[in-house]
C-alpha cells in the first residue's frame, strides 16, 4: 500500500486506466476519489464547467495555479489545440513528482510543464525565465488566502491582456470571499458566478469566472 493518498492515486490510475488516454485519466481518478478516498481534485461536476470554460475560451498559452495529483492539468490539456502549452505551478514537490507521472501516463506531456516552486516567485519570471508574453486563461486553485494576491501580481506583470480569463476553484467552500469581492469590484472584470457543489460531496461550491477588460 502506497505510503501517501496521492501515490496510491497514482498506483490506482497506473493499474486501472487506459494509459495515453487523457479521459480514461480523468474518469479514473474520479472513480476512485468518489469511491475510495477524497481528494481535492476539481472532480467531474466542477470539471463540467472548466472543460465548458476552456472550450469558449480556445486558449493558446493556459496557467494553472495548484497542479496537485495532475488532474485539471489532464482535464484541461486534453481540450487544447495543437501547439498550445499548459504551464501549471505546484509548490508541493512530492504532488509535483506524482503530477509529473500521472500527466505522462495521460499522454498530455508535450502540453504541460509543472513549475516547482510558489506562485509569488514564479509568477514574476514567467516572462523572463519561460518565455511567456501573456496567458489566455488561468485555473486558480491552490489557496484562496492567495487568489487575489496572485491575481494582483498577474496584472502587475503585465501577463493578462484584455479578453484574458481567471477561472477559480472553491469560492463558496472554503471560500474566497476578498476574491470575489476584488473582481467583482475593481471595474476590470466582467464575472460569472457558476454554482455548484464540492469535489465528491454535496456540499455548496463554485466557481468564479473573470474576463479582464484590460488595466
Ligand atoms: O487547498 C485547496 N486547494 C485547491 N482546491 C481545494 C479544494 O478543491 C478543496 C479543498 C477542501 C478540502 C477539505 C474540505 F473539507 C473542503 C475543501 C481544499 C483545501 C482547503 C483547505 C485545506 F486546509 C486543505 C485543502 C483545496
Ligand atoms: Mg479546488
Amino acid at each position: 500500500m502506497a505510503q501517501r493518498l496521492e501515490e496510491r492515486i497514482l498506483e490506482y490510475v497506473k493499474q486501472h486506466a487506459a494509459e495515453g488516454d487523457p479521459q480514461s485519466v480523468v474518469d479514473h481518478i474520479d472513480k476512485y476519489c468518489s469511491q475510495n478516498e477524497w481528494a481535492m481534485h476539481v472532480g467531474d461536476e466542477k470539471g463540467l464547467i472548466l472543460d465548458q470554460v476552456v472550450k469558449e475560451t480556445n486558449p493558446t498559452i493556459v496557467l494553472e495555479l495548484g497542479t496537485y495529483c495532475g488532474y485539471s492539468a489532464t482535464r484541461i490539456a486534453r481540450l487544447l489545440k495543437p501547439g498550445s502549452r499548459l504551464l501549471t505551478v505546484e509548490m508541493n514537490p512530492e504532488n509535483a513528482a506524482v503530477a509529473k507521472q500521472m500527466i505522462q501516463f495521460a499522454g498530455v506531456q508535450d502540453k504541460v510543464e509543472i513549475l516547482e516552486g510558489s506562485t509569488e516567485v514564479i509568477i514574476p519570471s514567467l516572462k523572463t525565465k519561460y518565455g511567456v508574453d501573456r496567458v489566455d486563461f488561468v485555473f486558480i486553485d491552490h489557496f484562496s488566502e492567495r487568489y487575489t494576491a496572485d491575481t494582483k501580481l498577474l496584472e502587475e506583470c503585465q501577463l493578462i491582456k484584455k479578453g484574458s480569463v481567471l477561472l477559480a476553484d472553491n469560492v463558496v467552500f472554503p471560500g474566497a470571499p476578498d476574491f470575489l469581492e476584488y473582481v467583482r469590484t475593481c471595474g476590470r472584470y466582467d464575472c460569472t458566478y457558476y454554482p455548484s457543489h464540492l469535489e465528491y460531496s454535496d456540499k455548496l461550491d463554485a466557481l468564479e469566472k473573470a474576463v479582464f477588460k484590460g488595466p
